[in-house]
């Protein structure tokens, strides 16, 4: 249709006489005062269609005064060479639009078939809609320990991925001579707007490389104050606890504590002052001075959908987007913790450049870029605050609520201070590694709630690999990646016992006489729930920092308060999307005193009995 006012006729004239030079028939109307049929030759003249036209437009203005638009509909078209260029270039792109199509359909039939050896849900062969949908519902472990249930050890979640929930195939991923890469998948991990780090290298030989450069500074051989730095933190953390969220019944304070909060502070400041010497002060606050824990939140969607079409973190490099990541200079949020960390590592360089004997000191000294720094001190406190803060908040929460296992745990760590065989007012790490039953208590936290949840894919070599399911061979071309159910992993029957979902330490102890299918059995569990920190050559760096954190912050915390849920029905929320999200973990916290046979006698006054709520067979 073209629309065109007499007013500005004479430029609009002579379209429309160029227009109408291709039609066969045309339609010339004014509102509804006046239409027009026009037949016309095949090929009319630019004389006879300027007077017909100058025709129509006389008399229709002669009727409606001339203000009106003209509607020329061409209702057959035909001939003229721009028109029939025109039709070619639609059917061109018609042809186009159904080759990519086409293409898109086989490729999707090619690669729904190439992994139809492996079941999993319908639709995840197809699309992947239902990765997205399953990462959105805040609860990954479950949906896909469900998979690996129905399906086998390792299922389909997606077009060419697959999950795994088989210890043997994730250790033969992660060997150090294994053919399986990094997967596409890493690339979401991408904290830095511009620059890599060491979880997000796909490159083999750039994260070896990384690697090699970084692992003596988490190793501890060149930093000697880390125990007393985790020490420092700890005593913060319980004087926290102690002077603002203990309740004291007997004085009439009642009070709450978010364990969820109070631990992610403690773990925030440790590798903080682990990290580069100085805590962020987060404990010193009782706040998130940064913003972080909220920005943490904020970023939960991106997280999603990075987690699913890794491809979209291409767009971080377009300015526009670029501008609207966080960056050093904000003053909330992950972008305030990288300026923190940048403004540290900027101390390290220049003339009067700060030399400390501490990781960041490690890793400057083996040649790391200040660029590289910046990088990866962001990664070391998003990749050991959080995480450790998890094992440690829930191995709390399973231990004080369950009654047993707290007085054993409390009893035999007592049994040895009075022994005179642990330090005070801190345990030592070492004292701690010799605990067996409290070992027992955080093996059983880590394996109950593996701290890292995301898929970590590696990706099968170019020839493809053959994976046994369940005993049967099955077989992935190369590309297909490979994701990580730590969760069902963990949570294993067959490895675990029949009860693997419920918190009890006692599987993990050994005695001398326990014989040698018993100490299978715990070899297995040990070598199994081990992969909580990953293996082989992409194995947590940090392992030794967040051990002994655990190590002293679970019984140290308990020896001093005694932990109720406030609620029991529903103790905290939580997202597990990856890394586990606990808000609102309330706890009543009281000073926990440790009474002797003599203490019950006195205790209340020597008052010890409590009048009965009066029964329905009472009269
Ligand atoms: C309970 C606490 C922790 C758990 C369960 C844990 C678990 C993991 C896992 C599963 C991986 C990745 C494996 C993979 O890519 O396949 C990893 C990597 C890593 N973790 Fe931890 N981590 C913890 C604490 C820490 C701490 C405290 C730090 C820092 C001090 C840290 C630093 C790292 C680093 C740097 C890597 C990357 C290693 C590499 O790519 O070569 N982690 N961790």
């Amino acid at each position: 249709m073209v629309i065109i006012t007499p007013a500005a006729s004479p430029k609009h004239h002579m379209e429309l006489v160029q227009t109408m030079k291709h039609l066969r028939t045309a339609v010339v109307s004014c509102g509804t005062f006046t239409r027009h049929r026009l037949q016309l030759d095949s090929e009319p003249s630019s004389a006879h269609l300027t007077t017909t036209f100058g025709a129509i437009r006389d008399r229709t203005n002669r009727l409606v005064g001339g203000a009106f638009k003209f509607h020329i509909c061409c209702s057959t078209l035909e001939g003229g060479g721009a028109l029939r260029s025109k039709l070619v270039m639609y059917s061109a792109a018609l042809s186009l639009a159904i080759g990519v199509v086409v293409l898109y359909v086989v490729r999707a039939v090619r690669t729904y078939y190439a992994l139809s050896q492996f079941g999993g849900h319908g639709s995840a062969g197809w699309s992947r809609l239902w990765l997205l949908r399953t990462q959105g519902s805040g609860e990954i472990n479950k949906r896909f320990t469900k998979i690996n249930n129905q399906y086998g050890s390792t299922a389909r979640i997606g077009p060419e991925m697959l999950i795994t929930s088989d210890p043997e195939l994730f250790r033969r991923m992660n060997a150090v001579r294994s053919s399986f890469t990094r997967g596409p998948w890493y690339k979401a991990l991408k904290l830095h707007p511009e620059r890599d780090n060491i979880i997000s290298y796909v490159d083999e030989r750039k994260h070896a490389d990384i690697r090699s450069r970084m692992a003596p500074g988490y190793s501890g051989k060149e930093n000697h104050h880390t125990e007393q730095d985790v020490d420092d933190q700890l005593l913060k953390y319980l004087e926290l606890v102690n002077s603002k969220y203990v309740s004291k019944p007997e004085d009439g304070i009642f009070r709450t504590v978010d364990l969820s909060r109070v631990t992610s502070f403690f773990t925030l400041d440790v590798i903080s002052k682990v990290a580069f010497g100085q805590p962020f002060g987060f404990l010193d606050k009782d706040d998130d001075p940064f913003g972080y824990l909220a920005s943490l939140a904020e970023m939960l969607l991106a997280v999603i959908v990075f987690g699913v079409y890794t491809e979209i973190t291409n767009l971080m490099k377009i300015p526009l987007i670029k501008a609207a990541l966080p960056k050093s200079t904000d003053k909330r949020g992950l972008g305030r913790v990288m300026g923190f960390a940048g403004d540290m590592v900027q101390e390290r360089f220049g003339q009067d450049a700060v030399v400390r004997q501490d990781v960041l000191g490690a890793f400057v000294n083996r040649g790391l870029t200040q660029g590289e720094l910046e990088s990866e001190t962001l990664t070391q406190i998003t990749a050991g605050s959080d995480s450790t803060a998890s094992a440690l908040r829930m191995t709390l929460h399973f231990i004080s609520t369950s009654p047993p296992i707290q007085d054993r745990l409390l009893a035999k760590v007592r049994a040895e201070i009075e022994a005179g065989r642990i330090s005070r007012p801190i345990i030592k790490d070492f004292e701690a590694r010799q605990l067996p039953y409290l070992q027992a208590c955080i093996k059983e936290g880590l394996r109950m709630y593996p701290p890292v949840t995301g898929l970590m894919a590696k990706m099968a070599p170019e020839g493809g690999a053959e994976i046994e399911v369940d005993g049967v061979e099955k077989f992935a071309p190369g590309g297909t990646q490979v994701g990580w159910n730590s969760w069902g992993m963990m949570h294993d029957p067959a490895v675990f016992g029949a009860d693997a979902d419920i918190f009890r330490p006692e599987r993990w102890l050994l005695s001398r006489n326990s014989s040698d299918q018993e100490c299978d059995r715990v070899n297995r569990m040990n070598e199994t729930a081990t992969l909580c920190f990953g293996y082989g050559r992409f194995g947590c760096l940090g392992r030794g920092v967040a051990t002994m954190e655990l190590n002293k912050a679970v019984i140290e915390t308990l020896l001093r308060f005694n932990l109720q849920p406030c609620s029991l029905a529903k103790p905290f929320n939580e997202k597990i999307v990856g890394f586990n999200i606990h808000t609102d973990m309330y706890f009543v916290a009281t000073e926990r005193k440790h009474f002797t046979k003599a203490d019950f006698a006195t205790l209340n006054g020597g008052n010890i009995d409590a009048g009965a709520i009066a029964g329905a067979y009472e009269a």
